[in-house]
């Protein structure tokens, strides 16, 4: 029987060889268009803490922080970080921050290292989070794990903008997984008020999808707001 330890040493290798080999199908060269349609519902003022976990080098810190927030994400690869950086033209500062790595410019910081090994201190400025494919990355046994550390961490009344898709598991080995509107429901509804914001099929727009032999695609975006402890 394979331990919980060995299982994510192989987790962390499987993603650190991703970056190292540039298989990195999931990520976006534009910015989300849930996140430009729906940022506005969470009210969040200018200054907020918004936290990106599994963050990659998604683009859309980059606009996040347009919209004044400092933007503060969480990757297990450096390659990762340092991709963000160096492609968005910014010279980032580091130093080592516990078991982290901390890189920083320009209010944008990504934390190099395990989600699991945050603690509340690392998240005590959030106000907001965005997950854009974070979920969707992990494997059905870890992901009540994922949100129930996620929950613990996170300061009280605090917003998530979740996108999640699903489509029929038995067509394609993920990641991405997938996670269906009625599984967010059953991990989060004990911590969280929940909207769905929008679901729409998008298999059309996604002919990496169907090459795999994908039938149905569905996209969610999902507004999570947690209750006071
Ligand atoms: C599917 S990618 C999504 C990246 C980004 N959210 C985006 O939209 O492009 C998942 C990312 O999570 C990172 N990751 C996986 N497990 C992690 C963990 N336990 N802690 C931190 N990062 C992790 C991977 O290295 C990978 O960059």
């Amino acid at each position: 029987m394979i331990d919980d330890n060995s299982q994510a040493q192989s987790r962390t290798a499987y993603w650190l060889e991703r970056w190292e080999r540039n298989e990195t199908g999931f990520h976006q060269t534009g910015i989300n268009p849930y996140l430009l349609e729906f940022w506005h519902e969470l009210q969040l003022s200018r200054d907020s803490t918004v936290f990106v976990p599994l963050c990659g080098k998604s683009h859309d810190m980059l606009w996040l922080r347009q919209q004044g927030h400092t933007v503060q994400g969480v990757e297990l690869s450096t390659t990762a970080a340092q991709a963000f950086f160096s492609e968005n033209g910014l010279i980032p500062q580091s130093h080592a921050h516990g078991r982290f790595m901390h890189w920083e410019a320009n209010d944008i910081a990504i934390l190099c290292g395990d989600f699991f090994d945050l603690g509340t201190q690392d998240m005590r400025n959030v106000s907001a989070v965005y997950d854009r494919a974070a979920l969707v990355a992990l494997p059905p046994d870890l992901r009540q794990r994922y949100v129930d550390h996620l929950l613990r961490i996170l300061p009280e009344n605090t917003q998530i903008l979740l996108i999640t898709l699903d489509y029929p598991q038995h067509e394609m080995t993920g990641p991405p997984f997938a996670v269906s509107f009625n599984e967010v429901t059953a991990l989060f509804q004990a911590y969280a008020g929940i909207t769905l914001l929008s679901q729409h099929n998008v298999l059309a727009q996604n002919p990496r999808f169907q090459a795999r032999g994908i039938s149905r695609l569905e996209e969610s975006a999902v507004l999570l707001k947690t209750f006071a402890r």
